[in-house]
């Protein structure tokens, strides 16, 4: 590691709304944490940082960044690591071109974009640019795995203030629709490295159907006992299956809506969703295939980049009419923002399925047509391995209505995230097939591990899961059965290649702590239902997942509980003994950073900060012995407590108290709570002044905050904000200000 002196917590800079939030959390951090000599300070993860450290040897000194997510990717391997994690960009080719732009109009010598690389430099340069591009930050931080739930005070919270919740009906239209055969699904295979097949490294091979052999990667190195997975989603199946599902829907009336990874499964899912956007317009496509070929235009970075690309062609308007024409025929598609005519098929990160699947439930099974009104939809989910767990939902919803919030219990999550476990660790041995042939895994012994008859376009992966994190993840899990008393379900299907595999080392370990009848194993589908049979009767449950269904579950179930994913705690016991502590489970959403642009309100919620925060101090406390860490620790869990009570979350609308007001109160409830404590007598004194000083200048320090409200602000940026420009934003009451700094 870096022999640089790190500080004892090391908080992320990140994008969008959760950036903005930090220019006015961070201070008072700074500040409550000085008062007992800890140290807090940043690293830039950011979509902007990560880009301008990729290319130091175009920039002047001055402009320079470090590599601070290299940084951290060593860091979270020591045993001291305290990390700090809020939600980043992770960036679809259009947010990158858009970055991009950006920042060369910010000053900054970058490359574009190669959207079709053609010379070296373009090459290295569109290499530099996949690697920033998609998840490229989580997997590198998340050495641990995952275990998130709500806090019993946000489930209090909720009980007592119940969110809106859309009305289910028995005939509602809306379903889940997914691909019966020749799916990612269907066509997996899993093996477990034996010692002898682990020795060498691992390489794969596609052999064309004239005997040439390609190597597509080798010298990939795995310990024995790793599971390996192999499989691929048939392109003419896919097709198939839009087709069959653009005329389902025009024929049930209801909206069409594609949903999809495509930031973290940042290389299938591209091309998944690209196949769709052709399926939607393929009049079109069969009419322009060469001149869209000649001109650069693709369909994978969806409608939006590709009528752009259209508009610059000769013949563009004629060939916009023809879109449009085809549009007309085709059932209304869900809108992202039907005020502004942006579709599911604009851009492949405005619709992502964590995120949007369970808005559609909340809704009652409604999303937004291009009339503005809401609509039953078709929800499309090509691979078939999770769509079960949506379909489940929403025919659970349907027959039983929608959950009560003030009557749920909870679904907590302990998830195999380790080490870039599963499906989210396979981008590096995902390949679109270039030719009809077959792909095989062979072990560095030679066996063949994995044989597969492909045709070209076909979309094939390799993943693995390794026998330390999946261990660990079991262990987690009967901990967190074990600390609960709730009933705890691993949702894995045995007749799915992979989960058979899995299911080799969770039961014998079950068996071996005594557990194998208190333990449920239920594929996705019966666990689905199993648990939403248990929160309608207020009772609780532990889903233990892999890591797809870590990321669907604690959006899924948060949104339906407690409003949103954002209040979640979410922590990351690093396996070499370190924390990560993630904020929230939602993502940074752009929509709030558009309202604080536009009428500079900030309507994010911090909870998933506070959260992580009184985490974070415990940690230090008790791995370093910082008594006075575990002090502030627990007045965090008190101020968040307190302020959920009080009712000073941020609102929704302009005017109303924001994120800013919020941050008031949260460190005006943390000083009360550390002066009145005992614990730590020096603390409480140095701090007793402020507090009195808070909670005196209350009437001055909100109405300063509120000023402003309702007028456009400039932040000097999207991407690359500037910190003087969000710091003026963020903190607009001089008097909040002179307390704090
Ligand atoms: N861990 C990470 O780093 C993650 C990053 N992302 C990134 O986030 C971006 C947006 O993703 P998207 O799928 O739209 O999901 P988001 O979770 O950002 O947005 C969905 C909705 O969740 C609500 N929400 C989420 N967090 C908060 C918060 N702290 N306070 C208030 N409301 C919140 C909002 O709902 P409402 O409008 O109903 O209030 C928001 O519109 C993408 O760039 C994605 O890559 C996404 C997930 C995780
Ligand atoms: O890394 C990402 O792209 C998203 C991660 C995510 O959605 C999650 O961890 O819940
Ligand atoms: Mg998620």
């Amino acid at each position: 590691m870096s022999d640089q002196t790190l500080p004892d917590i090391i908080y992320t800079k990140t994008d969008e709304a959760p950036q903005l939030a930090s220019a006015s959390l961070l201070p008072i951090l700074r500040r409550f944490l000085g008062e007992a000599d800890i140290t807090i300070g940043t690293k830039d993860i950011s979509l902007a940082g990560r880009i301008l450290a990729s290319f130091p040897e175009r920039l002047t000194d001055a402009q320079k960044v470090p590599d601070d997510l290299a940084l951290l990717g060593e860091v979270v391997k020591d045993a001291s690591a305290n990390v700090i994690k809020l939600p980043n960009v992770s960036a679809s080719v259009p947010q990158l071109v858009a970055a991009v732009k950006e920042l060369q109009g910010q000053g900054y010598d970058i490359p574009d974009y190669p959207e079709n690389p053609q010379t070296p430099d373009e090459v290295e340069a569109r290499k530099r640019y996949d690697a920033v591009k998609g998840s490229a930050v989580n997997p590198v931080l998340r050495e641990g795995n995952s275990d998130r739930r709500a806090p019993s005070s946000v489930k209090a919270y909720a009980r007592a203030n119940p969110h809106r919740m859309g009305a289910w009906s028995k005939d509602s239209k809306t379903c889940v629709s997914t691909m019966a055969a020749n799916d990612f699904y269907s066509n997996e295979t899993s093996v477990t490295l034996t010692d002898a097949q682990a020795e060498g490294p691992l390489k794969i091979e596609h052999t064309a159907a004239d005997g040439t052999v390609t190597t597509l990667k080798d010298g990939i190195k795995m310990p024995a006992g790793t599971i390996v997975d192999a499989t691929f989603m048939s392109a003419k199946a896919l097709k198939a299956f839009y087709h069959a599902q653009i005329e389902k829907t025009l024929a049930d009336g209801t909206l069409f809506s594609l949903h999809l990874k495509a930031t973290m499964m940042k290389v299938s899912d591209p091309i998944l969703f690209g196949h769709a956007v052709v399926a939607y317009l393929q009049p079109v496509f069969d009419r322009h295939a060469d001149a869209f070929a000649a001109a650069g235009v693709g369909p994978n970075a969806g409608f939006g980049t590709m009528f752009n690309a259209i508009a610059q062609m000769p013949n563009g308007a004629e060939i916009k009419a023809e879109i449009d024409a085809v549009l007309a025929e085709r059932p209304p598609l869900y809108m992202v923002n039907s005020d502004r005519g942006i579709t599911n098929l604009h851009v492949p990160s405005d619709v992502i399925i964590d995120a949007s699947m369970p808005a559609v439930i909340r809704a009652g099974g409604k999303g937004w047509g291009p009339d503005g009104a809401e609509a039953d939809t078709n929800c499309v989910i090509p691979d078939s391995s999770y769509a079960p767990v949506y379909e489940a939902s929403v025919n659970f919803c349907k027959e039983n209505g929608a959950l009560d919030p003030v009557t749920a219990g909870t679904v907590q999550n302990v998830g195999l995230m380790a080490q870039k476990a599963e499906e989210y660790g396979s981008h590096p041995t995902t390949f679109e097939i270039p030719q009809d042939g077959t792909m095989r895994v062979i072990a560095g012994n030679g066996d063949v591990l994995h044989t597969h008859a492909v045709e070209a376009g076909d979309i094939w992966r390799m993943a693995s899961a390794r026998r330390a994190p999946i261990e660990n993840w079991i262990q987690l899990a009967i901990d967190r059965m074990q600390a609960t008393g709730f009933e705890t379900i691993f949702w894995l299907d045995r007749n799915r290649a992979h989960d058979a595999e899995l299911l080799k080392y969770v039961e014998p370990a079950l068996a071996k702590a005594g557990l194998t009848d208190a333990v449920k194993i239920m594929a996705p589908r019966e666990a689905t239902s199993r648990s939403f049979e248990l929160i309608y009767q207020g009772k609780d449950t532990i889903a233990v997942t892999g890591n797809v269904l870590r990321d669907y579950l604690t959006d899924l179930f948060p949104i339906l509980e407690v409003g949103t994913s954002a209040k979640m705690l979410s922590v990351v016991k690093l396996m070499q003994g370190g924390g990560l502590f993630e904020t929230g489970a939602g993502g940074s959403a752009p929509k709030h950073v558009e309202q604080l642009v536009n009428e500079n309100h900030l309507r994010w919620d911090s909870l998933g900060e506070f959260c992580a925060l009184g985490e974070s101090l415990r940690f230090l406390g008790n791995a370093q012995n910082k008594a006075a860490a575990n002090v502030l620790g627990n007045a965090v869990d008190a101020a968040t407590e307190k302020l959920l009570s009080e009712g000073h979350s941020p609102q929704r609308k302009a005017g109303q108290p924001d994120n800013r007001h919020s941050h008031y109160w949260f460190a005006r409830y943390w000083a009360e709570a550390l002066a009145a404590q005992t614990t730590d007598a020096a603390l409480a004194a140095k701090i007793a002044p402020l507090a009195a000083e808070l909670a005196q200048n209350e009437t001055a320090i909100l109405s300063e905050l509120s000023q402003g409200q309702g007028h456009a602000v400039d932040l000097g940026g999207y991407y690359n904000t500037s910190d003087a420009l969000a710091a003026a934003a963020m903190r607009p009451s001089a008097t909040l200000n002179a307390l704090i700094d």
